[in-house]
């Protein structure tokens, strides 16, 4: 396989219209001295995530970003995968807290989902980097962990506040964002973005 292409520029569009996402991408990319443009800021619109998979809807939201406003674009797409639930809500993820993003009712949807069954999850992220003439570098990343009997915690975001990573008594929502931040699925998934295109 040839080898990831570097991201030699000085800005790049950060393709999310998710806050807390955005804001976990944002601190992970501060040492790098690159200037984080938000889609939101350039008005870029919000595309259908038609892709079945998480690599396939990253790819599709940063080629949409990079197309628009000609600049290198950074998209995330995420989830959380339930083993009892066969994978959902996975790809579905944002769709399950409806257009007015309630991700009470999302958890509880979960939670109910899974009563008596075997309790284990995980969160997978995929990174896509963007370049105006279509070239696109994708990264996946996961944590495993098992969800608590009810969401604990308000740090985070979405779904954090019921995924209790292994080894840890905590949930995401009640962890130190510092510490989550440097474990999480989107923390994995960077360090390969770094090593492939950044090093
Ligand atoms: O597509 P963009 O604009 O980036 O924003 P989005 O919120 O729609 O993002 P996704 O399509 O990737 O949906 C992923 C959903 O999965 C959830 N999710 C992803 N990463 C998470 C994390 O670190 N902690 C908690 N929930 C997370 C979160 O609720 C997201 O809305
Ligand atoms: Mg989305």
């Amino acid at each position: 396989m040839s080898q990831p292409r570097r991201f030699t520029e000085r800005k790049l569009v950060l393709a999310s219209h998710n806050q807390g996402k955005a804001a976990e991408i944002a601190e992970l990319l501060q040492p790098f001295d690159i200037e984080v443009i938000s889609a939101a800021s350039l008005g870029l619109p919000e595309p259908e995530e038609t892709e079945d998979s998480f690599i396939g809807n990253a790819r599709l939201k940063a080629l949409a970003a990079t197309r628009a406003s000609k600049l290198p674009a950074l998209a995330d797409d995420s989830g959380l995968c339930v083993d009892a639930l066969d994978g959902a809500p996975g790809i579905f993820s944002a769709r399950w807290a409806g257009p007015s993003k309630d991700f009470g009712h999302a958890m509880d949807r979960v939670l109910k989902g899974i009563a008596g069954k075997p309790r284990g999850a995980h969160f997978v992220a995929a990174l896509a980097l963007a370049w105006p003439d279509d070239h696109c570098e994708v990264f996946e990343g996961k944590v495993y962990g098992t969800l608590a009997d009810a969401p604990r915690g308000s740090r985070g975001f979405g779904y954090d506040p019921i995924f209790i990573p292994d080894g840890h008594a905590v949930t995401f929502g009640e962890m130190d964002p510092a510490k989550k931040h440097a474990m999480s699925h989107r923390a994995v998934a960077f360090r390969m973005l770094v090593d492939g295109c950044f090093g």
